[in-house]
C-alpha cells in the first residue's frame, strides 16, 4: 500500500531532494496512520448506531409526549420508526422491539444477556429489594427460587396430587354463583376468589387456622400493587430525585407492603407455633408437606434463606396466579359473549363431551374448541402486553443497531399478536386459528408468546392453563350467562401490568344443568 500511494504522489509531486524524499514518506505514513484511525472510528459509529427514535425534552426525554395506553403508543411508533425503536425517558435509555425475529434475538439467541430485570421503585418495596423471582436478576439466586418454585409447586407430581383442591374449590365456586342465579355477577371476582383459595391450597394447605375472612380485601390490595407497578414514576426515570418521592408512589406501595406483611406474616407465624406444638397439621395425611412447610425447613437448615426471602416468594406466587388468571377469565368470558356462535360452538363441545354431568379436570384435554378460544383470546388480549422489561447486563447488537448495557427492553407482543404480517385479519376473533393443534404456550413459535419465552419465560404455564381451562369449563357448562339489559358492553382495554378490561364484566347466570343436585 506504501509503495502504491507513493506512486500516486509522484505524479504531482516531484522528489528533487532528501527533504522532499523524507517530507512525502512522512506525509504518506501520516496519511496511512489516520486512514487506519478513521476506518476504526467510522466502524465503531456504525456499530454504535442506537435504534431510532423520537427526539424528547431535555432532562424528561420522550416522557412528556407518552399517552398511558403504553401498548398501543408503542405499538404506533413502530409503524413510524420501525421494529426497533428507542426512547429516551428521563436519563433512562429504553428500546421496544416489536418483530417475531428481533424478538427471536432477545429472548433467545442472546437471552442470556438480556435476561436481568431493571425493578421499578415500587416493585422493589413490594418484594422487599427484588427478593422475589419476577424482578430478580439473572443469577444464583434466581434460579434457585425458581427451581424451587418448579421442583416443589408446578411439578407435574404436585399438580396432580393437588387435583383435589382445584376440584373442591371450582365447585365451591359453582354452588356460590348458583346461589346468586338470576343476579349480576362480577366475573373477575369469581376467578380471582377461586384462584386464590386454589393457590392457597397449594401453597399452605387447609391446615392453616387462617380463615377466608382473613382475604377478603386482598383482591382490593393486589390491584393497588398492581396497579402502583405500571404506574409512571418520575423517581424511576430520573433516580436522583427518588429519594423525593414526588408522586407519592412508593408511599403508597409502602403502604400496601404494610398489609401483604400483615397477611404473611400471620400465616407464617401461624405455621411456626404448629409446628412447635408438634401438632400434625403441617404434615399432610399422605405424609405430603406443603410448599410453606417445606420453605420453613429450608430455612432452619440453611444460614442463607430466612422468613424475607419466603414472603418475597409467597408474594410472587399468589399475585402471578390470582391477577393473569382471573384477567383471562374475564376476557375469555368477554370474547364468549361478544360472539354468540363461539358460545354456541363451545356449549355443543360442552355437552358433546361432559353430557349433563359436571365437568372433571378429565374432560379438559377434549375441549379443543374451548381452549382454541383462550387461545385466540390470549392473541387479543395478552395480560403482560410487554411483558416484564429486560435489561442487558453487556452492550450487544440487536437488528444491526447498539443496545447499550443498563437499557430497559421491552418485547411487544401485543405488536406481534396484532401484526398482519404475522396473523390474517388480526383485529378479528377467529378461535379457528388455533385448532390445528400446532399452538402452545412454551414461547417456541415467536408469533404467540402469551406467557413469554426464553429463560424468563413465566414458570406457571401449566397450573395457570389448567386453572384457566377448568374455570372456563365450569362456568361455561353449569350456567348460561347473559349481559344485563340496557348495559353498554365494550372491549376495551386498560394498559396496566397486568392489561385488564376496561369496564368489569358483569354477566347473570341462570340453570344449565337440569339436576339441581350437580350444584350443591
Ligand atoms: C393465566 C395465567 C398466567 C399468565 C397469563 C402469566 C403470564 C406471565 C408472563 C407474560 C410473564 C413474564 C414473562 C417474561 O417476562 O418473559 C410471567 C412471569 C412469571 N410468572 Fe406467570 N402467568 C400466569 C400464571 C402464573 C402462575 C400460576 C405462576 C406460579 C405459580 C406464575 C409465576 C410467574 C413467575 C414467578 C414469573 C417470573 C418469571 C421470571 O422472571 O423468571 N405465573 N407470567
Amino acid at each position: 500500500m506504501y509503495a502504491t500511494m507513493i506512486n500516486y504522489w509522484s505524479w504531482w509531486w516531484e522528489v528533487d531532494n532528501e527533504s522532499d524524499e523524507l517530507a512525502r514518506m512522512l506525509l504518506t505514513i501520516s496519511v496511512l496512520i489516520f486512514a487506519v484511525l478513521w476506518y476504526k472510528w467510522t466502524g465503531s459509529f456504525t456499530h454504535n448506531r442506537l435504534p431510532p427514535g423520537p427526539f424528547g425534552l431535555p432532562i424528561f426525554g420522550y416522557l412528556p409526549f407518552l399517552n398511558h395506553q403504553l401498548h398501543e403508543t408503542f405499538t404506533e411508533m413502530a409503524h413510524k420508526y420501525g421494529p426497533i425503536f428507542s426512547l429516551r425517558l428521563g436519563s433512562k435509555f429504553h428500546v421496544v422491539v416489536n418483530s417475531i425475529d428481533l424478538a427471536k434475538v432477545v429472548a433467545r439467541e442472546l437471552d442470556h444477556t438480556f435476561a436481568n430485570r431493571s425493578p421499578p421503585v415500587t416493585a422493589l418495596t413490594i418484594t422487599y429489594g427484588a427478593l422475589d423471582i419476577a424482578w430478580s436478576n439473572n443469577n444464583a439466586y434466581w434460579r434457585n427460587m425458581r427451581k424451587l418454585l418448579v421442583s416443589q409447586v408446578l411439578s407435574n407430581a404436585n399438580l396432580d396430587a393437588c387435583q383435589g383442591f382445584r376440584t373442591n374449590e371450582v365447585r365451591k365456586t359453582i354452588s356460590n354463583v348458583y346461589a346468586r342465579i338470576g343476579t349480576p355477577v362480577d366475573i373477575n371476582e369469581v376467578a380471582f376468589d377461586t384462584e386464590l383459595n386454589v393457590v392457597t391450597s397449594m401453597l399452605w394447605g387447609c391446615s392453616s387456622n387462617i380463615s377466608g375472612d382473613f382475604f377478603r380485601g386482598f383482591r382490593e390490595v393486589e390491584f393497588k400493587i398492581i396497579e402502583l407497578l405500571a404506574a409512571p414514576n418520575i423517581s424511576d426515570f430520573i433516580p436522583m430525585l427518588s429519594w423525593f418521592d414526588l408522586q407519592g408512589r412508593n408511599r403508597e406501595m409502602q403502604k400496601q407492603r404494610v398489609h401483604l406483611d400483615r397477611i404473611l406474616d400471620s400465616i407464617i407465624k401461624d405455621r411456626i407455633e404448629t409446628n412447635s406444638r408438634k401438632m400434625e397439621g403441617a404434615v399432610k395425611e399422605d405424609g405430603r408437606k406443603d410448599f410453606l412447610q417445606i420453605m420453613l425447613e429450608l430455612k432452619d437448615a440453611s444460614t442463607s434463606f430466612d422468613i424475607v426471602q419466603i414472603k418475597a416468594l409467597l408474594f410472587d406466587i399468589l399475585t402471578a396466579t390470582t391477577d393473569t388468571a382471573s384477567t383471562m377469565v374475564e376476557w375469555v368470558m368477554a370474547e364468549i359473549l361478544h360472539n354468540p356462535d363461539v358460545k354456541t360452538k363451545i356449549q355443543e363441545e360442552l355437552t358433546e363431551v361432559i353430557g349433563m354431568k359436571i365437568v372433571e379436570e378429565s374432560h379438559l384435554p377434549r375441549l379443543k374448541y374451548l381452549d382454541a378460544v383462550v387461545k385466540e383470546t390470549f392473541r387479543l388480549h395478552p395480560s403482560l402486553p410487554l411483558l416484564i422489561q429486560r435489561c442487558p447486563d453487556e452492550s450487544s447488537v440487536v437488528g444491526g443497531y447498539t443496545i447499550p448495557k443498563g437499557s430497559i427492553v421491552y418485547i411487544n407482543v401485543w405488536a406481534i399478536h396484532h401484526d398482519p404480517k404475522n396473523w390474517t385479519n388480526p383485529l378479528e376473533f377467529r378461535p379457528e386459528r388455533f385448532l390445528n393443534g400446532k399452538w402452545d404456550y412454551n414461547g417456541n413459535n415467536m408469533k404467540f408468546l402469551p406467557f413469554g419465552s426464553g429463560r424468563r419465560i413465566c414458570p406457571g404455564v401449566p397450573l395457570g392453563e389448567k386453572m384457566l381451562m377448568f374455570i372456563l369449563a365450569s362456568l361455561l357448562h353449569s350456567f348460561e350467562w347473559i349481559l344485563p339489559k340496557d348495559e353498554e358492553f365494550e372491549l376495551s382495554d386498560e394498559f396496566g401490568f397486568v392489561t385488564k378490561k376496561r369496564k368489569p364484566l358483569v354477566a347473570i347466570p341462570f340453570q344449565r344443568l337440569p339436576d339441581a343436585s350437580l350444584y350443591e
